[in-house]
């Protein structure tokens, strides 16, 4: 019997410091007016937690396996090419994606007025559907003091027969 897999993945990018202004990526949207976060990519966490989970579902190692730091291709890659070919290299591996589940924790920015459009987005480049959800840590915490942002992820894959 060939079975589904279940993957995990997490990412948390630090919010940039004052003097040195990025904008804020998250969830494959631009959040005008909002603090941006540091990262050698565009540090989309949310994007970044759904390729760890589909590379995790995969036995495919994880981002840095695949996109490191040490690569200069990548720096400033955008979260959404990124999940894009992290869902290319798991399909080429040779699974079907069953769906992605990704948990911001988050204090800012408010996530829910665009949650339909990030995950309309997201389920696009995936080719399956992508959930998120968020939550505050009710100020507790690296998060809560908003020095930056964690999402958590799940994924299903299943061999193709
Ligand atoms: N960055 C966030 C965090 C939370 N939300 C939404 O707010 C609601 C309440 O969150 P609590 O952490 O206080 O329980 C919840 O419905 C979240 O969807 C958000 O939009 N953006
Ligand atoms: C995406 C990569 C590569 O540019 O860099 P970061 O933006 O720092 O992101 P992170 O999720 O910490 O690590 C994965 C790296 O592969």
């Amino acid at each position: 019997m060939t079975m589904p897999r279940t993957g995990i993945g997490i990412d948390v990018h630090a919010f940039a410091p004052e003097g040195e202004p990025r904008p804020l990526w998250l969830g494959g949207l631009l959040w005008e007016g909002e603090r941006g976060l540091a990262g050698h990519s565009d540090a989309d966490a949310v994007a970044h937690a759904a390729a760890n989970a589909l590379f995790s579902a995969a036995g495919l190692g994880d981002l840095g396996t695949h996109f490191g730091t040490d690569r200069p291709e990548y720096a400033g890659a955008s979260g959404t090419t990124l999940l894009a070919e992290a869902a290319t290299i798991v399909r080429e591996a040779g699974f079907e994606i069953g769906n992605v589940a990704v948990q911001l924790i988050a204090q800012r920015p408010k996530f829910g007025p665009r949650r339909a459009e990030s995950e309309a987005l997201l389920s696009g480049i995936v080719g399956a559907p992508v959930s998120i959800s968020a939550a505050t840590t009710d100020h507790l915490g690296f998060t809560g003091r908003r020095e930056g942002v964690a999402a958590l992820a799940t994924a299903l894959v299943a061999p193709v027969r």
